[in-house]
């Protein structure tokens, strides 16, 4: 047997939902093109997509948005749970522990489409709730005649929210909300092979995503933009950077060899929504210089802009608070984490090896050999 750090092109799974190009920078939702779906579609069409396996005809999304819209109130003790948790907790770590606290019977195995709509429907609940508290201001409760994307902006905001920020909103979410065999959807497949419940699967990959390696990277890409300052000190900043053997943040993806799609439609959003801003000015010429000097510094490695880079600018447009980017990408992940656990729950157990290097008891270290 082999071993391979970091499982890198190792096969673990068979799955219908998605299907990551990394060669040609292509990615595919159930046999439609991602960036496609982002431009012409809700949040809930493409969620039933991911879940059901064909978009939905007008009397299916009708039914579910009627279904999913009943879904988003939180149960009293969540709102207890939120309200225990000490102020300066961080919001992914405040998501996991709600998300984890949902237990209940209504959630048992085997994971369903029906269980993965009610949980999905409540984490921008319990975001907006512990936003509103956080800031000594009242929760805003939904409104059902509102879509998903845009009511997840009412409940943050109190008001009406723009049109441009909910397509803007809604193109992110539909962009980031599936993606292969990431670590995080790793992990909620992992979870549900062990045939535990949607719940515990989910609350691993919440876990898993707030790394700033993954899904915590956009906060981490505002910090280095704001270290660079200016489009003249962006060259020696990266140089130095990358000198001292750090990472940029935003660039570099284990499956994509060329710019991550998601980047590029990110990019044009982000153009279309604040052209003149000098912070996406700046970006753009930080992502133009970064590419030249990682293909110096590192040759060979195909090193190119990643979603976190211009997830951070999208958000950055729709005026969200840094405390809400990786929460936001956690909301739409939600979908397709549960779409693989409903898959993974019918698979067989996930158990891979390893090697031992350690050490062997005294007495057997002649004897046998690992
Ligand atoms: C939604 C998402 O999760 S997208 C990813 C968000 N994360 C980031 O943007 C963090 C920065 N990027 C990275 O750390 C990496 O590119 C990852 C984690 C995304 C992918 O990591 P891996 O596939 O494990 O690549 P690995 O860490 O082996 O790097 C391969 C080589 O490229 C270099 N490299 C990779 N990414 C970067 C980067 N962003 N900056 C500088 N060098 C990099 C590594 O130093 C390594 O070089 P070496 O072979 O000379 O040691
Ligand atoms: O696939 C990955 O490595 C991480 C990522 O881009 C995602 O989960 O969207």
């Amino acid at each position: 047997m082999s071993f391979v750090p970091g499982l890198e092109q190792v096969v673990v799974a068979e799955t219908e939902v998605s299907f990551v190009d990394g060669e040609n920078g292509r990615l595919v939702y159930r046999g439609e093109w991602a960036k496609d779906l982002s431009e012409g579609h809700s949040f809930e069409e493409v969620a039933y997509l991911l879940w059901n396996g064909h978009l939905p005809s007008a009397a299916e999304l009708e039914v579910s948005q009627a279904v999913w819209s009943q879904q988003r109130e939180l149960p009293q003790e969540i709102q207890a749970v939120l309200d225990a948790i000490p102020h300066e907790t961080g919001m992914m770590s405040v998501l996991r522990t709600a998300v984890s606290a949902l237990e209940s019977q209504a959630y048992a195995y085997p994971p369903t489409v029906e269980q993965a709509a009610a949980i999905t429907m409540k984490l921008p609940t319990i975001i907006a709730y512990r936003y509103h508290r956080l800031k000594g201001t009242t929760p805003v409760a939904s409104r059902s005649d509102l879509g998903h994307t845009a009511n997840y902006l009412y409940m943050l905001r109190g008001v009406e929210p723009s049109p441009v920020h909910v397509r803007a909103l809604e193109a992110y979410l539909i962009l980031l909300m599936e993606h292969g065999m990431n670590s995080s959807t790793f992990a909620a497949r992992v979870i549900a092979s062990t045939r535990s419940d949607i719940v515990s699967s989910l609350t691993g990959a919440i876990g898993a995503l707030k790394g700033p390696l993954h899904g915590g990277a956009p906060s981490h890409v505002m910090n280095m933009l704001r270290g660079i300052g200016t489009k003249d000190q962006t060259e020696a900043w990266i140089r130095n950077k990358l000198e001292s053997d750090g990472r940029l943040m935003g660039f570099g993806h284990r499956v994509y060899k060329t710019t991550d799609p998601r980047a590029v439609a990110l990019r044009e959003l982000a153009l279309r929504l604040s052209a003149s801003d000098p912070w996406l000015e700046l970006a753009v010429h930080v992502e133009e210089v970064a590419i030249r000097l990682l293909e110096e510094y590192k040759p060979g490695k195909k090193l190119y802009t990643n979603v976190e880079f211009y997830a951070a600018a999208v958000m950055n447009a729709i005026e969200f608070e840094e405390e809400l980017f990786t929460p936001t990408f956690a909301v739409t992940r939600t979908v397709g984490w549960s779409a693989h656990i409903i898959e993974a729950a019918q698979g067989r157990l996930i158990y891979p090896d390893a090697a031992y290097i350690g050490k062997l008891p005294a007495a057997a270290a002649g004897a046998t050999t690992p």
